[in-house]
C-alpha cells in the first residue's frame, strides 16, 4: 500500500527559525479548521515557534494566489518576512463548471507563485467531488485517511530549510 503523506518524510527538519504564514479561505469552514489544526500542529512538532506561525484568511479559494503574494509581501514590509506559506483551501464540486475552472486556475497560480515570489508557497488545496472526500482528507473521519494539513506543515518547514 502506498504511503501517504508522513510516511515521505526523509528526515525530520528544524523549524525553529522559521516564520511561516497559512492564509485559509473561508469556504467550508469546519474542514479548513481542522487542515489549519493540521498544518499547524506538525509545525510545532517540527519546532517552528507558535508566534512564528502566522494565519490571515481571504474570502475563498479563488483569492489564495493572490492573497498568498500580498500576505508575503506585507510581511517583508514590516521586516518580519515569511520563510514559506502555506495557502490553504477547500474546493468540493457543486453541479456546474465552476469548480473545475477555480481548480485549475488556483493550481497553476500557486504554482507559479512559488518562482515568483522565490518562496515555498505549498499547495495546501482540496479539490474534492464530494464533503466526505474532503472531510476525510483533513481527518475528520475515523480511521479514513489522516490529515492532510499535516503533510503541508511539514512539507513547509522541508522546502524553507532543505536547501
Ligand atoms: O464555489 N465554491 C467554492 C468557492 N467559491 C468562492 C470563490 O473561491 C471566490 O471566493 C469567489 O468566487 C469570489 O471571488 N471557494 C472555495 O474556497 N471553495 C468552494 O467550494
Amino acid at each position: 500500500m502506498a504511503v501517504g503523506g508522513l510516511g515521505q518524510l526523509d528526515q525530520q527538519y528544524d523549524g525553529s527559525k522559521l516564520r511561516v504564514g497559512i492564509l485559509h479561505a473561508r469556504w467550508n469552514s469546519s474542514i479548513i479548521d481542522a487542515l489549519v489544526a493540521g498544518a499547524k500542529k506538525r509545525m510545532l512538532e517540527l519546532g517552528v515557534k507558535e508566534e512564528n506561525i502566522i494565519i490571515e484568511t481571504v474570502p475563498g479559494s479563488f483569492e489564495l494566489p493572490y492573497g498568498s503574494k500580498l500576505f508575503v509581501e506585507k510581511y517583508k514590509k514590516l521586516g518580519k518576512p515569511l520563510d514559506a506559506v502555506i495557502p490553504i483551501g477547500v474546493l468540493i464540486k457543486g453541479s456546474t463548471m465552476h469548480f473545475e475552472y477555480i481548480c485549475d486556475s488556483v493550481t497553476h497560480q500557486l504554482m507559479k507563485l512559488n518562482f515568483e515570489l522565490d518562496l515555498p508557497v505549498i499547495f495546501g488545496v482540496l479539490t474534492c467531488l464530494t464533503d466526505e472526500q474532503a472531510e476525510a482528507r483533513a481527518g475528520l473521519i475515523e480511521g479514513k485517511m489522516h490529515n492532510h494539513g499535516e503533510d503541508w506543515g511539514a512539507a513547509a518547514v522541508e522546502m524553507a530549510t532543505k536547501f
